[in-house]
């Protein structure tokens, strides 16, 4: 078991998803086939939705193939998904599909024993709660609002993704953030299962927890040099510095 983390001075918690407060087996198994299914019908028959074409031109660009038809670009995606590749524009048609199968009550999101009650307790304590996730912002607001608890939105103050915020590795992601939410960097705690995404968090001035929970894909590589927690019951956090 990790050694409990506890830190003072902290007025804002963002917090990764797959991996920190859910479980990534629940997001590959469950979510990512919901989608996959569905790609080739939203390409084709929704073609003219500003946010699909929008998406189909990026991934277009991304491939660089400015000819592909919907057929391709459906292969694409699926190519993408088989590498668990964070693109912009499949986490946009994603989160299309994700926020309509929850709104329909074919989905219900994962978390973690120890998340909610966290994330309560931070709440109730007067700590600002964010997220930030390569899933859309769709996507998280999707998932937040229809978990075995109901709708938990109301704990949370804000939601970045690589579409708002940037990609997750860069520093500069973080430092956009920061300037949206308000918060001083050092009162910002960033918690991730990923190493790079906490160097970069930190490299913008954040503190940072690893979140190291056994059977997800970062469990053994480590959290490198920052402070680790096996959940988030491991964490203690207070506003006021002592
Ligand atoms: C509800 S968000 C869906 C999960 C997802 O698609 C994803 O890529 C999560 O990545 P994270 O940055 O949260 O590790
Ligand atoms: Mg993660």
């Amino acid at each position: 078991m990790s050694p409990a983390v506890s830190f003072a001075g902290v007025e804002s918690v963002v917090l990764d998803i797959e991996g920190t407060t859910s479980a990534t087996g629940f997001v590959v198994e469950v979510l990512y086939p919901y989608s996959r299914e569905r790609f080739g019908a939203l390409l084709a028959e929704r073609a003219q939705e500003p946010a699909v074409r929008r998406a189909a031109e990026q991934v277009r660009e991304a491939a660089g193939e400015p000819e592909a038809d919907a057929a391709r670009i459906e292969r694409i995606l699926g190519s993408w998904l088989d590498e668990d590749r964070k693109a912009t524009p499949l986490k946009t048609l994603q989160g299309i599909i994700w926020s309509e199968g929850f709104a329909r009550g074919e989905l219900v999101s994962h978390f973690y024993p120890d998340t909610i009650p966290a994330l309560r307790h931070w709440q109730a304590a007067g700590l600002r709660l964010h997220i930030y996730s390569s899933g859309s912002v769709a996507a998280q607001r999707a998932w937040f609002g229809h978990t075995p608890e109901g709708d938990l939105i109301p704990l949370l103050d804000g939601f970045y993704d690589t579409e708002n915020a940037g990609p997750k590795q860069s520093p500069g992601s973080y430092a956009a953030i920061t300037a949206a939410i308000g918060t001083d960097p050092a009162g910002t705690l960033f918690l991730s299962d990923r190493p790079g995404e906490l160097d970069a968090a930190r490299a913008a001035g954040w503190r940072t927890v690893g979140v190291r929970r056994p059977g997800e894909p970062y469990f053994e590589q480590g959290v490198g040099d920052h402070p680790e927690a096996a959940g988030l019951d491991e964490i203690t956090l207070t506003r006021s510095t002592p």
